[in-house]
């Protein structure tokens, strides 16, 4: 059995997370619920900014709030020096109710409506990544109006094909994200940008995609953004602060996941960035990183109570748990596959493969295929690991169900951050027909 950070069995036989019983948790706390292993937050974030320290490069590592934000895990980031990566209003709104310094906050998405630039432009942010050419003219717009100066990185499109799944794919030229890079798009708004008394041009950002376990790609990104910013400074003048490779580490999920360490990936890419500037005679640039998934992925588990099964003969079992794609939509939408135990008997032989359905009606519900367990009893707790990561961020309220609890556990003790939602939460906004 692999077990992630602080996680392992306690003198009960029970799983144990940050050193908090994983049954007492779902006792407490009620299932579904989400617990996370702080210590091993802190592990990862300290590890990637370390990597940097030790290389003596000047870099901000930005946690890519989509992953997993709520005020508690924004304030758990400013407590380890992180900067954040917001990509809504809302994440921008959670960020600032968290007390985040606006200074260290950097603003993504390709569609941000007036209302979110000018929020972020209100609130002084660190940055904007520009997206493209009608959100630099809103950009430019609300600057003049304002009068006001921002900091400003422009997304490219790299043309690079990542091995990931598709729908998590970003970085190719067919892509709804950034300024492409070949087809001299990117340079049209660079020479767009320049000459803004309101903008400052910090640098160029790329992102070329989630889950990735090779250094290749970034690497790839690297020297075709460089060579570009080579050219750019003899032909426009133009040095770039900072270059911004995004997020995208893979972790694992399950044995058949091989990721490298996620100082591997930032080793490497330094390493390149450094030689590339040394050939382009560059000055070495910022190295900023947005990691989302790799800070927070395998610091999650999901408990849930398990219910009803049924046995299709000959064919397979059905095993259903309380909760399902509301909760956590990846199996669903990326055949995302996870791994699982029973918190009350981690350590059990297993003795027959079954398959763990949600609750909501939908066929598609399955949150994992033939899975070997234990034969199941009733007061069995079922622990999904490694679901910190686009889990909750992207819950939902389908068929009604409200959504879960988190809870950060450190240290042995366990705190609620986020509360479950109740019956009167999922109507509150409907109004009567009368
Ligand atoms: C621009 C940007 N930065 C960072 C991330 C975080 O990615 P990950 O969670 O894979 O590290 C994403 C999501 O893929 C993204 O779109
Ligand atoms: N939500 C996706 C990743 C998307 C990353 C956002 N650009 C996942 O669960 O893997």
């Amino acid at each position: 059995m692999y077990f992630y950070g602080t996680t392992g069995v306690n003198k009960d036989g029970h799983l144990e997370i940050g050193g908090v019983d994983a049954v007492e948790l779902a006792k407490n706390f009620g299932t579904p619920l989400y617990v996370y292993d702080v210590a091993l937050i802190r592990e990862r974030a300290r590890g990637f900014k370390q990597t940097f320290e030790q290389q003596n490069v000047r870099a901000q590592v930005a946690y890519a709030s989509k992953a997993f934000s709520t005020v508690a895990m924004v304030q758990l980031a400013e407590e380890e020096g992180l900067s954040l990566d917001v990509v809504s209003g809302g994440e921008l709104y959670t960020a600032i109710t968290a007390g985040f310094p606006p200074e260290k906050i950097h603003f993504h998405g390709n569609n941000k409506s007036r209302e979110e630039l000018e929020m972020a432009v209100d609130q002084k942010i660190g940055c904007i990544v520009v997206d493209n050419f009608y959100e630099m003219e809103l950009l430019k717009a609300i600057c003049l109006e304002k009068q006001v100066k921002t900091n400003i990185l422009l997304r490219v499109t790299p043309g690079i094909e990542a091995h990931t799944h598709d729908y998590i794919l970003t970085g190719q030229e067919d892509s709804k994200f950034g300024f492409d890079l070949q087809n001299g798009q990117a340079e049209n708004a660079l020479t767009a940008a320049i000459p803004f008394d309101h903008f400052n041009v910090l640098g160029i950002h790329c992102h070329i995609g989630s889950q990735i376990f090779e250094t290749t790609g970034f690497i790839l990104a690297a020297q075709k953004i460089v060579e570009k910013l080579a050219e750019w400074k003899e032909r426009i003048g133009f040095e770039s602060e900072v270059l911004n490779l995004g997020g995208g580490f893979g972790i694992r999920y399950t044995k058949e996941d091989e990721p490298i360490q996620p100082s591997q990936y930032v080793s490497e890419i330094i390493k390149e960035v450094k030689k590339l500037a040394g050939e382009y005679s560059l000055k070495m640039p910022e190295i900023w990183i947005e990691p989302g998934r790799s800070l927070v992925g395998d610091a999650g588990i999901t408990l849930y109570q398990v219910g009803a099964s049924k046995d299709v003969p000959g064919v397979r079992k059905y095993l259903a748990v309380d909760g399902g794609m509301s909760d956590n939509i990846r199996p669903a939408l990326y055949q995302a596959k996870y791994e699982a135990v029973f918190a009350n008997r981690p350590l059990a032989q297993a003795s027959e493969t079954v398959s763990i359905a949600g609750k909501c009606c939908e066929s598609g519900d399955m949150l994992i295929w033939d899975l070997p367990l234990p034969e199941q009893k009733d007061e069995d707790i079922l622990a999904v690991f490694c679901t910190g990561a686009y889990g909750y961020s992207m819950a939902n309220n389908y068929n009604r169900i409200p959504r879960p609890a988190v809870v950060f556990v450190e240290d042995g003790k366990a705190t609620l951050v986020v509360k479950r939602e109740t019956y009167e939460d999922l109507v509150r906004y409907d109004l009567p027909l009368k």
